[in-house]
């Protein structure tokens, strides 16, 4: 298996750059954030080339955070806000060479969320494309993210079916996916063609994947099996001092 160190959990006490060097030490083929946007791209650029690392993936901001936003694509009304942040995203990502970027969809429901998220994605996928970049979106549990808009591995697929692109896919994470809907096994060989990362960390506690509901011995073996050979994203809060916590590679 290969491994992508999420940054936003994982020496998230480091500066962006320090974080990326880190992940390179500890044996990480790939690394992925979450919202790098105070980071000048020329510092990330710099640690990404020194490591040989690729930055996989990155979100959008969320909006007002401290107002009790968590992503703007799903608010009717907020498109322009959306789309800005989209484009953010994406002019950030081109110049660091990242092939994903996590459109969030923010704390909402009902049908004309639904819309607005399915014509903000076209949007995003639409400007994506001529990078190559994927748009993912990713369902979030109810404990941590309450009233978030997505859920579920179904409500993701019935807005990839009605946004239409092929760059359009599924931020399959274990741990989310685990504590709304389990059967990850059966989830994971269904869905496969619609994914396009896959994250993880040990449930419910979200720590490390050495303890926990979740056997991620059996998980990563389902997942060679079926031949996706993509870094596996490791998105776990460390509790402390990342390095101390990465036994579970050796495992894997
Ligand atoms: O929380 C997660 O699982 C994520 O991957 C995000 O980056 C969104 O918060
Ligand atoms: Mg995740």
């Amino acid at each position: 298996m290969s491994f992508s160190a999420n940054l936003g959990f994982l020496w998230a006490d480091r500066p962006l750059p320090e974080a990326i060097r880190a992940a390179k030490a500890a044996g990480f083929d790939a690394v992925e954030c979450h919202w790098p946007y105070d980071v000048p791209t020329e510092a990330v650029t710099a640690a990404l080339q020194e490591t040989g690392l690729r930055m996989l993936g990155l979100n959008t901001r969320r909006g007002d955070v401290a107002g009790g936003e968590n992503g703007l694509s799903a608010l009717p009304g907020r498109e322009e806000d959306a789309r800005a942040a989209i484009d953010e995203a994406i002019a950030y990502a081109v110049t660091i060479n990242t092939p994903n970027i996590h459109v969030m969809a923010g704390f909402t429901e009902g049908r004309d969320a639904h819309e607005t998220f399915v014509e903000n994605l076209r949007y995003a996928c639409e400007k994506a494309a001529p990078y190559g970049i994927t748009i993912l979106i990713e369902p979030l549990n109810r404990y941590d993210a309450p009233g978030y808009f997505l859920t579920t591995t179904d409500q993701a697929l019935a807005v990839i079916a009605d946004v239409g692109a092929s760059n359009l896919k599924l931020m399959f994470d274990c741990y989310h996916v685990q504590l709304m809907e389990g059967d990850l096994t059966h989830r994971i060989e269904a869905l496969l063609p619609s994914i396009g990362h896959i994250q993880f960390a040990s449930v419910p506690d979200r720590g490390a994947p050495d303890h926990g509901e979740v056997n991620y011995t059996h998980i990563f073996s389902i997942i060679a099996r079926l031949g996706y050979d993509a870094p596996l994203g490791a998105e776990y809060k460390p509790g402390g001092d990342t390095d101390a916590t990465l036994s579970w590679m050796n495992d894997a």
